[in-house]
């Protein structure tokens, strides 16, 4: 108590509502279950508070509002550590790029950057393509119903085309695909039951619950379907060190992605083991998929409720496609600028993620002028900043032109978050873009979208990744 009470005094400085002795803001998830968030967030909100604190069992969350001083966080080198929320997380990712720190997460991220390179990018158009056609076809049939619950659909289209690029692999039969699927979002709506349960954070309190039991017999599932798609990789990566004799062997038969060149790295210096592989495939199609399905889906929500926009959409769809049923290239995805302001301002309006936390290893004096100590928890609260209306005027307004180029100039660069920014920022961010425009752009070329229910009557939810409270049903129409 004695040593720790500089740290009190600076955190009791902090606005944020009232807090009870010991237990904090605990109290209030019993009272309220489900709405505490929320309650804080307006009460900061109705104060133009720049930050506001939640203390949970003595541990303080500090939320930022404002772009400058998340910026002292994000662009720093040394606040890379992540908070304990993403404990559970790693149930599934173990300490991959997503949730380790130090010397390990900066090798393991040099590493998988290649993953990533553009000419990576380039090659990968023609995997998204071939799903985008087969999700094509199978709204063909969705035209004859009164509407379609859109994210399953996208969400599978995004996770073949995930799975196979990062891992090089033309998943069949033999990989268990659906049950991957349905693993995943069992996995994610757990992780949802425990993030609203403060007293969950606490591993001895969750370990003996049953949702804890069944994370794990989740996770059991999760790494089954990766370590099937790593074991038959390793055969044909078997005697190989060097990434260019192992390219100038490969052919159209076999997919070069970063599975292969983790693999690659293994056998060359062993820097990483079967296990860290394992991890940062895990770690990349955690990150990747479902983060990019439901960008895909928020923005064909929003193009269904603004036809006008849509409409724009077709006409540069037109301009570059013509009336071709031709698989989108590399370049035209490229030439596809309207659609990418479209997306961005989808991603400002509901950002998959939409909040993110740190914990600083060094005290810092923020720009708004208050001391936070070291070995706090910062929360971003990036859903928060992008409907900021001193930020964007009329925020909940679906305006691409936002994203302008002269727009955008003259706007904060940590007041746009969807993939976060700094050192620890996306790595997937060019994939997304890339993958989003070409599933949409070969969607909207054949259909037309409608919506079914005001825009207003969607109702959020605001948790690990931006969903809704009930599935989002839209309405297709053949062109
Ligand atoms: C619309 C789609 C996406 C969104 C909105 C998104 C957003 C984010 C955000 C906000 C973070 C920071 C998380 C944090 O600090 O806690 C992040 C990290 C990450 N993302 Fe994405 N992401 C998307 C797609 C992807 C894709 C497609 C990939 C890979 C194929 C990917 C790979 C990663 C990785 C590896 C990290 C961890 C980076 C690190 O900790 O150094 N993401 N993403």
């Amino acid at each position: 108590w004695w040593p720790n009470r500089r740290r009190r005094e600076l955190i009791d400085k902090i606005p944020g509502p009232y807090h009870y002795p010991i237990l904090g803001a605990v109290p209030y998830f019993i009272l309220q279950p489900g709405k505490a968030w929320k309650e804080f967030r307006n009460y900061a909100k109705s104060r133009n508070y720049p930050m506001y604190k939640v203390v949970l069992f003595g541990a303080p969350y500090i939320h930022f509002l404002l772009p400058e001083d998340i910026e002292m966080v994000l662009s720093s080198r040394k606040h890379i550590n992540k908070t304990n929320v993403y404990e559970y997380i790693k149930l599934w990712v173990g300490q991959g790029i997503f949730s380790s720190a130090g010397e390990k997460w900066h090798t393991r991220r040099k590493m998988a950057s290649p993953g990533l390179f553009p000419k990576m990018l380039q090659s990968f158009v023609e995997i998204f393509g071939k799903h985008s056609e087969d999700l094509v076809e199978r709204l063909e049939e969705e035209c004859e119903k009164s509407s379609t619950e859109i994210q399953p659909l996208v969400s599978k289209c995004a996770l073949y085309g995930v799975c196979e690029s990062i891992t090089g692999t033309k998943l069949d039969n033999d990989n268990d695909i659906d049950g991957y699927f349905d693993a995943t979002h069992r996995f994610d709506t757990l992780l949802m039951h425990q993030l609203s349960r403060p007293w969950y954070m606490f591993f001895p309190i969750f370990a003996l619950t049953p949702t804890y039991r069944e994370l794990k017999r989740l996770a059991r599932t999760l790494h089954n379907f990766t370590w099937a798609i790593i074991k038959k990789k390793k055969k044909e990566v078997e005697g190989f060190e060097k990434l260019n004799e192992y390219e100038f062997e490969a052919n159209s038969e076999r997919r070069f992605g970063l599975l292969d060149i983790l693999l690659l790295a293994k056998n060359s210096d062993h820097v990483i083991d079967d296990e860290g592989i394992r991890e940062e495939v895990d770690t990349f199609l955690f990150a990747g998929y479902d983060t990019t399905s439901a960008m895909m889906t928020f923005t064909l929500l929003l193009l269904a409720s603004y036809g006008d926009i849509q409409q724009n959409v077709f006409n540069e769809l037109q301009d570059v496609f013509g009336d071709s049923d031709r698989q989108p290239e590399y370049q035209d995805l490229q030439n596809l600028s309207y659609l990418d302001k479209v997306i961005r301002e989808s991603l400002r309006l509901y950002p998959s993620v939409p909040a993110i936390s740190r914990r600083i290893t060094e005290e810092i004096t923020t720009r708004s002028g208050y001391v936070i100590p070291k070995d706090t928890n910062i929360n971003i609260r990036i859903f928060d900043i992008h409907h900021d209306p001193k930020l964007y005027p009329d925020p909940y307004k679906f305006d691409p032109e936002r994203f302008s180029i002269d727009n955008c100039k003259n706007r904060h660069p940590f007041a746009y978050l969807p993939f976060s920014a700094g050192p620890r920022s996306c790595m997937g961010r060019k994939f997304a873009m890339l993958m989003g425009k070409c599933i949409l752009s070969s969607i909207l070329r054949k259909y037309q979208v409608e919506a079914l229910q005001p825009l207003e009557t969607v109702r959020l939810m605001n948790h690990a990744l931006l969903t809704t409270k009930e599935p989002i049903r839209l309405k297709f129409v053949r062109r």
